[in-house]
């Protein structure tokens, strides 16, 4: 077998969802079809795979990101299942970056959720499958959801399968699929896991399910020709015009074909707790789901560098087959193995020995021990290769590898990293995840001064595996300051800290993270030390969250430096710039080394802060002209280190009080709510919360604009077969007046809104946050925040 057979037999997928949508118990029961785990954990005895963290256990919630592989009908699964709840967002961030394809778990019951729009937006440049889930639920609706994902998510179906029920006690109960492709009726045993019950359709045992079946094939067939013209040849000659006598491997090729342009959403349902419809999602996710050589090149910080896919090699940068590229997305700390960290290759073969270079810090080290999480059992191998997911390990890395850091080696030469010094991918980084700005604080003091270092450690080791999670101090009140996402984000990190890193410490209360950012932009301060370096440098106010890691433009490069906004905008030089990505360079310190010590002096300044209250400065881009100068042969950064914060230090500093403003978070309000609680909802926000409401709507339609009457269109034409359970449903009649407010409010108005909201609706309500942005504070709140 080829390596080329090998990478296109290999999927990378997430399991991303709305909380409590299914996604731990569906991967448990991937696992144990797959053949990896005898028997399946449950979240409710916290003994599932990939809830391992204590605190998952213990919360029946997923915290991290957990990685598994394991095999399914010859090929081979990398699947990363994410958290749900918003204050972990960041890891769905950090697993779509090293992800092919997407499994969208639904509740059948609950339909399309905001956090599955959240998560659905950030996964829209990638294939995806949805599986309906708890299709047991009284409630359940298969239609109404797969609607939902039509207007609220604007994509176009396909139904591999549909759900079957047969009559107990005179209640319809779930009990298996109409396979759409393979023409089959598909039964499970809910005593016995292992046993299916598969029948062809059309014998007369399944008279009763033949009419839907035509329906949904006929669908199917008209759904994807238009966008495949190989599916309508078939069905025109091979099946002379019949939707039913369409072969089903010709079906299932078109399906991939489609979905990989991500035009449609196959979907499937099922249950998952009660093992029912598992199978076939093992099935979809190889037939349908992209391997690592039918997606999109990577985002590299170098512009000119050529990549291209080779049908042995996989991705090949710069005509360079022996080159191994790495990215790093996640850092556990192990009780028994020490620091984990998880990588991705993108090309070459990362081995076990070699000596690999982070083009991000620029350290150079040997890897000691190579992992793969076989299920969760960690099994140690030699190699890992192109578009692969592994774990690499050993005393040999601590320290020396951070989330977003790109590591690159020799697949061919243990110590080959000589002969790639010259070369332009010597440089090469896969562009890593922009943070989000944390919005919550806590003051984290040592209990004494004995215990400084070693909590400094605790909140290295949190900080290392938790890019979301920010350490910084407060000069002012010599305090160490901890941020995060949100409430829980910053309670899990806490008891982290206590328990698991056993810190001696005290924790302040959860505050709000406040920035601060320049008005106006300054003028350009020009300074030469004796020894000829010299730089024109000025900082400017930017308008827009840019949340992108590198922004080439014409006469410019922007480099972003960390979660706040806060830019690094090199001009061009007219003497150097035409050589920064070839052997021609002429300086003895290389570009990389000039911008990375720019970077740090930007941080350091940025991080003292604004003069109104020391907040770090937010959304500010520091300009370094085209005019710069650095000796020839220079080699040690240190002078353009301290010449560039001595100008930075000049320039913050001659900005006046009045020409710095606080910005505050705010954040996007989603809340359903029933016709009769709206008035003192709506009074409470505009009144108490200082909120903006956007819009009111039925419950079903998407707010997303014009795009989505023309979905409305799409879902009336989708056939759908009825929903028989959706009678009992709890939410059946209720759902008629639900409406749902969208609105925005500063964060910290809206701190235990849910206890609020619970107390003004009996409990009727439901509510969602988001991060939007940061946002000015006007005079009245600035007014009340520096007298607090
Ligand atoms: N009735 C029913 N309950 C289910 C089904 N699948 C999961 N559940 C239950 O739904 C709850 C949440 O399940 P999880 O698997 O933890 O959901 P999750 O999406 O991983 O949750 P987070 O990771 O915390 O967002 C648990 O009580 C499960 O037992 C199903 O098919 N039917």
């Amino acid at each position: 077998m080829g390596i080329f057979n090998a990478i296109s037999k290999l999927r990378n997928i997430g399991i991303i969802a709305h909380i409590d949508a299914g996604k731990t118990t569906t991967t448990e029961r991937l696992l144990y079809y797959a053949g990896k785990i005898s028997r399946f954990g449950d979240v409710h005895t916290g003994d599932t795979t990939t809830d391992y963290l204590p605190q998952e256990r213990a919360r029946g919630i997923t915290i991290q990101n957990a990685t598994v592989s394991f095999p399914w009908n010859g090929k081979n699964i990398n699947l990363i299942d994410t958290p749900g709840h918003m204050d972990f967002f960041f890891e769905v961030i950090k697993a779509l970056k090293v992800l092919d394809g997407c499994v969208v778990i639904l509740d059948a019951v609950s339909g399309v959720e905001s956090q599955t729009e959240n998560c659905w937006n950030l996964a829209s440049h990638i294939p995806k499958i949805c599986f309906i889930n708890k299709m047991d639920r009284v409630g359940a609706g298969f239609s109404r959801t797969v609607k939902e994902v039509i207007w609220k998510l604007n994509s176009r179906v396909v139904l591999v399968n549909v759900p079957i029920f047969a009559k107990v006690n005179s209640e319809e109960q779930f009990v298996g699929v109409l396979d759409v492709v393979n023409r089959k009726v598909l039964k499970w045993d809910p005593n016995e896991p292992d046993n299916i019950d598969v029948s062809d359709v059309s014998i007369p045992n399944n008279k009763e399910f033949l009419e839907q079946f035509t329906k949904s094939r006929e669908s199917m067939v008209e759904t994807l020709s238009m966008f495949d013209d190989k599916l309508v040849e078939s069905f025109l000659e091979d099946a002379e015009g019949d939707y039913l006598k369409l072969n089903p491997e010709i079906l299932n090729e078109s399906i991939r074909r489609v979905t990989l342009q991500n035009k449609i959403t196959p979907v499937l349902c099922g249950s998952a707790f009660k093992n029912i419809g598992v199978q076939p999602l093992l099935d979809s996710i190889v037939n349908y789901l992209p391997s690592p050589l039918d997606v999109k090149y990577p985002e590299i910080n170098l512009k000119n560098l050529p990549m291209k896919y080779q049908s042995q090699a996989g991705l090949v940068f710069n005509n360079n087959k022996s080159l191994c590229a790495a990215l790093a997305f996640k850092v556990i700390h192990d009780p028994i193995r020490g620091m984990m960290v998880f990588v991705r290759v993108y090309s070459g073969t990362l081995k076990n020995g070699h000596v690999v270079h982070n083009t991000t810090t620029g350290e150079t080290f040997k890897i000691g021990k190579l992992i793969r999480m076989n299920a969760n059992m960690p099994e140690e191998i030699w190699q890992l290769g192109t578009g692969e997911i592994g774990v690499i390990t050993g005393t040999s890395i601590a320290g020396k590898l951070s989330t977003g850091d790109t590591i690159i080696s020799d697949s061919l030469k243990r110590d080959g990293l000589k002969s790639l010094n010259r070369k332009p991918e010597f440089n090469l980084q896969i562009n890593p995840i922009v943070t989000p700005p944390p919005v919550f604080t806590i003051s984290v003091e040592p209990k004494t001064l004995g215990n400084k270092k070693s909590m400094e450690n605790a909140l290295n080791i949190l900080i290392t595996e938790d890019p979301s999670l920010h350490v910084t101090k407060d000069a002012e009140l010599g305090q160490t300051l901890l941020s995060g996402m949100g409430e829980l984000h910053l309670q899990i990190a806490k008891n982290r800290l206590l328990n698991e890193l056993n810190a001696d410490v005290n924790v302040g209360k959860v505050m709000v993270s406040y920035k601060e950012t320049i008005n106006e932009p300054s003028d350009v301060t020009i300074m030469e030390n004796e020894n000829k370096v010299k730089f024109s440098i000025a900082i400017e106010p930017i308008q827009e969250d840019l949340s992108e890691n590198i922004i080439h433009k014409d006469t410019e490069t922007w480099y972003s430096l960390g979660s706040d906004n806060n830019y690094l905008v090199m001009e061009k030089n007219q003497k150097f710039s035409d050589h920064l990505e070839d052997a021609d360079w002429p300086l003895q310190i290389p570009y990389n080394t000039i911008v990375h010590s720019l970077m740090s002096s930007c941080i350091v300044i940025l991080q003292r802060g604004g003069k109104l209250r020391n907040f770090p400065l937010y959304a500010c881009a520091i300009r370094v002209k085209g005019d710069w100068e650095i000796p020839l042969d220079m080699t040690s950064p240190v002078e353009i280190l301290t010449l560039s914060r001595t100008i930075l230090t000049k320039i913050t500093n001659e900005v006046q009080e009045e020409g710095y403003s606080v910005l505050e978070p705010l954040m996007n309000l989603t809340i359903g709510v029933m016709g009769q609680d709206m008035g003192s909802v709506i009074q409470d926000l505009t009144s108490a919360r200082s909120a903006n409401v956007l819009s009111i709507d039925e419950d079903i339609i998407s707010s997303s604009g014009e795009k989505s009457l023309e979905f409305q269109q799409i879902a009336e034409n989708q056939y759908l077969p009825p929903d028989l359970t959706l009678n009992n449903a709890r939410l059946g009649n209720d759902s008629v007046s639900k409406k749902i407010i969208k609105a925005t409010a500063p964060l910290k108005e809206i701190m235990a809104y849910s206890n609020k909201l619970r107390s003004l609706t009996q409990g009727r309500a439901s509510f969602d946050t988001t991060y939007k942005g940061m946002i000015k504070l006007n005079q009245e709140r600035l007014r009340i925040l520096l007298n607090e």
